[in-house]
């Protein structure tokens, strides 16, 4: 593609050239004075985002510009990343996901499944690092997601140095970003403080996925994120596609510096579908030459909770509500279009249930094995 100028567009001109894609700058967003010209332009930006397809781009995050500590982090991410998915199969296995009540490990190409197809992934799980519960038969029959919490599954120093480190490095600037954005969204929404982190509080399944796909049809079939905000860094392969309130599908190309940021489905559901969650696949040219990569930060709201449409007085604000009436004008009162699988859940669900029947239906042989 060239640019009207006569230049060839690079990716990341392609991405800022379509529309439909937000690119918001996480240095405009100061916590300490929400109230500065600064942070009311990055709540705006992200008001709009908010009612958009369901994604955006995020610059400018620690994940990318790091601290002096933690420079480069996407860097040393990606590199550990192929140097990961480059050991013999038999060191990968030696953290198989399979041997971990706790679903945390390294899952094999082709296991996972999306609308009963297999996707070309493999892939390693992590979420936060902690020692079982005590277990109590009752409790974990009553609470099976219980189960989630554990330790992961790390390789040793001298197979994979760094592993544990930078994981957990990344899992935990990604965990303060979500935490801001959902303040931030508080603001963008105009819902009292804690409306929305108060679902953060508690206890958290958040996951980490490394994930390599091969060219294939699909890559990751068609879904919307199950949770709270997904942060995705990819390489430079491309493949992601989100769709189009009309139905279109439209790539979302990897763009330097920046994090793509999911809404899931909890906050369209808090939300009562004002926001809507981004419906996206994976599909990379069965010609791509290289090997994909992404790592996938999933935040979720707290096991325990029942996430339900907020009951706001007085309602959102009006501008997120004018922007919402734009939005509905713009695709002249339209249904939106979503070929993601619909969504099963009771009415008084608690959280990880939801989660805990996906991952089963993922990894039905850990279910089997432990007698879960
Ligand atoms: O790798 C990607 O770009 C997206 C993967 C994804 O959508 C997921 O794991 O939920
Ligand atoms: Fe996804």
């Amino acid at each position: 593609m060239t640019s009207p100028s006569g230049h060839n567009l690079s990716i990341t001109d392609l991405a800022h050239s379509l529309p439909d894609h937000h690119h918001l700058d996480y240095a405009l967003w100061d916590p300490t004075d929400e109230n500065s010209d600064r942070s009311r332009a990055f709540v705006r930006a992200l008001r709009r985002a908010m009612v958009g397809i369901g994604h955006f781009y995020l610059q400018n995050t620690p994940l990318d510009s790091g601290d002096t500590r933690k420079v480069n982090q996407r860097a040393k991410v990606f590199s550990l990343c192929e140097r990961l998915f480059d050991l013999p199969l038999h060191d990968r296995l030696s953290i198989d996901i399979n041997e971990s009540r706790h679903f945390r490990g390294y899952c094999k190409f082709g296991v996972e499944e999306t609308l009963s197809l297999q996707d070309h992934r493999d892939m390693v799980d992590y979420g936060p690092e902690m020692s079982p519960l005590p277990f109590s038969e009752r409790m974990f029959k009553a609470h099976p997601y219980l189960n989630f919490f554990g330790p992961n599954q790390f390789l040793d120093e001298d197979v994979l140095p760094g592993h544990q480190a930078i994981v957990m490095d990344w899992y935990e600037t990604a965990n303060e970003i979500c935490r801001q954005l959902t303040r931030a969204m508080e603001l963008a929404l105009g819902v009292e403080k804690g409306r929305l982190s108060q679902y953060l509080d508690g206890i958290q399944p958040v996951m980490d996925d490394f994930e390599r796909i091969e060219g294939s049809e699909q890559g990751v079939g068609v879904h919307k994120d199950g949770g709270w905000l997904t942060l995705l860094a990819t390489s430079s392969v491309g493949g992601l596609e989100v769709q189009g309130f009309d139905g279109n599908w439209i790539s979302v190309p990897p763009v330097e510096g920046s994090t793509i940021v999911n809404f899931g489905r909890q906050i369209e559901a808090l939300t009562n579908g004002l926001v809507q969650a981004a419906t996206h696949r994976v599909v990379i040219p069965a010609t791509a030459t290289q090997t994909r990569y992404s790592v996938v930060w999933f935040g979720y709201p707290a096991l325990n909770l029942v996430v339900k449409p907020l009951d706001v007085p007085g309602g959102f604000s009006d501008e997120i509500l004018e922007l919402w009436r734009e939005a509905v004008a713009q695709r002249q009162g339209k249904p939106i279009v979503s070929d993601a699988p619909p969504f099963i859940a009771g009415p008084d669900d608690r959280f990880g249930w939801l989660m805990w029947r996906r991952r089963v239906l993922s990894h039905p042989e850990i279910a089997e094995r432990f007698d879960l």
